[in-house]
């Protein structure tokens, strides 16, 4: 029999969209047990009631949101702060060294105080190691980590595509251009008039243009990273009359020399062995109705030779991958349970 470890783990934000996610996706996982879920307006309720998917799951219909006091918190091995952004710092500040943190939100994940500045605003928490395993060199800075910054949804799928390409050298590092689509999710729970149903439905549309939108900096720093030189960007975003999902592509001018084939090359080398990056085949084309639900980014790359640029799109669940999935898989490697535990790569279809 597989003696498992039994890790008491507390979720604030749970009444949130990725704090509903993580639930679902701890519900099933073998080592990690629930013991506390965390909100604010929402304290004192059955968390079945902001979160009726998890109905079917006794541990989460026993539970009861509660505030979310740091005291509380400390008594948990793991704690997930899925949090608005800015809330997360004064309570890690307040967890002892030897618990494991993972954030949801953008707290540490910039190490630059002067971006941080820029995009947010206000003081500057610090950073942790960014929880993108995927990245070259960051698996290691995961395994065991006691504190991890887990990335945001566009950055994910941005640097999944194009870190690889960035690392081989294949194209440059100052002319990339991302349009990218995301499901209303992505933008929480919280009511606002643009993600009024009569607003969403049936359109898509630009918003946060020009350099404005605050993944710049995040997206900047980890292909910078890979690339070992500085790298910028120009990033549009667009909502997408969908619950979930994000549909990133990016485009960047190819080096004198490249091929498509080493475009192919490059994505395969890295992503070959593993479990949740999926480089499709050829002709193949990422959607988001794939990735549904899983924690898989899928990736396809081409090379447009009428105007000299890389074409690589990434698919994945801005939910899964792209915020809770991508938490539970760096949580296995601060724990170093295996990287793959509690999470599917497979997504529902259609
Ligand atoms: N949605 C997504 O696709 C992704 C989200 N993230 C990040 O995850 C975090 C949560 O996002 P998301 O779930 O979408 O947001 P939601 O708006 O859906 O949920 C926010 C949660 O935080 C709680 N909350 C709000 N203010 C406070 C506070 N002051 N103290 C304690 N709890 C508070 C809310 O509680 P209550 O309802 O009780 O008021 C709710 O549970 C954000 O940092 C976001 O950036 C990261 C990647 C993707
Ligand atoms: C559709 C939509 O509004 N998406 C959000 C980002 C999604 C996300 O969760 O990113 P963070 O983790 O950094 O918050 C936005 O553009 O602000």
């Amino acid at each position: 029999m597989v003696e498992r470890m039994g890790i008491s783990v507390a979720v604030t934000g749970a009444s949130g969209y990725a704090g509903g996610e993580l639930l679902r996706l701890l519900a099933g996982h073998p080592d990690f047990e629930v013991r506390r879920v965390t909100g604010a307006s929402s304290a004192g309720t059955p968390l079945v009631q902001s979160q009726p998917h998890l109905v079917g799951s006794p541990g989460a219909s026993a539970l009861t949101l509660e505030a979310t006091d740091p005291a509380r918190l400390a008594e948990a091995d793991l704690v997930f702060l899925a949090l608005p952004h800015g809330q997360s710092a004064a309570i890690a500040a307040e967890l002892p060294d030897s618990t494991v943190v993972v954030d949801l939100g953008a707290d540490f994940r910039l190490a630059d105080p002067d971006a941080w500045a820029s995009y947010y605003g206000g003081t500057h928490a610090g950073s942790w190691p960014y929880g993108l395993p995927e990245l070259p060199g960051q698996r290691a800075a995961l395994q065991g980590a006691r504190r991890i910054a887990a990335p945001g949804c566009y950055p994910t799928s941005v640097a999944l595509g194009l870190a690889p390409l960035l690392a081989a050298g294949l194209v440059e590092p100052d002319d990339v251009v991302v349009v990218a689509a995301s499901g209303t999710s992505g933008a929480g729970r919280a009511p606002k008039q643009n993600l009024l149903g009569s607003e969403v439905m049936g359109a898509v549309s630009a918003y946060s243009a020009g350099g404005v939108h605050r993944h710049t900096p995040e997206m900047e720093q980890s292909l910078s990273a890979a690339a070992g030189t500085r790298v910028t960007l120009g990033f549009t975003p667009l909502l997408a009359p969908m619950a979930r999902g994000i549909l990133a592509t990016t485009t960047a001018r190819l080096r004198p020399g490249a091929t498509a084939a080493q475009l192919r090359a490059a994505l395969a080398t890295a992503y070959d062995s593993e479990p949740f990056v999926h480089l499709l085949p050829e002709g193949s084309w990422p959607s988001t109705a794939s990735t549904l639900g899983s924690n898989s980014a899928h990736v396809q790359v081409a090379a447009d030779e009428h105007v000299g640029r890389a074409v690589v799109t990434v698919a994945l669940d801005n939910l899964c991958k792209g915020a809770a999935g991508q938490a539970v898989q760096c949580a296995n490697l601060a724990f170093g349970l295996p990287e793959t535990t509690g999470l599917s790569a497979l997504g529902v279809a259609p």
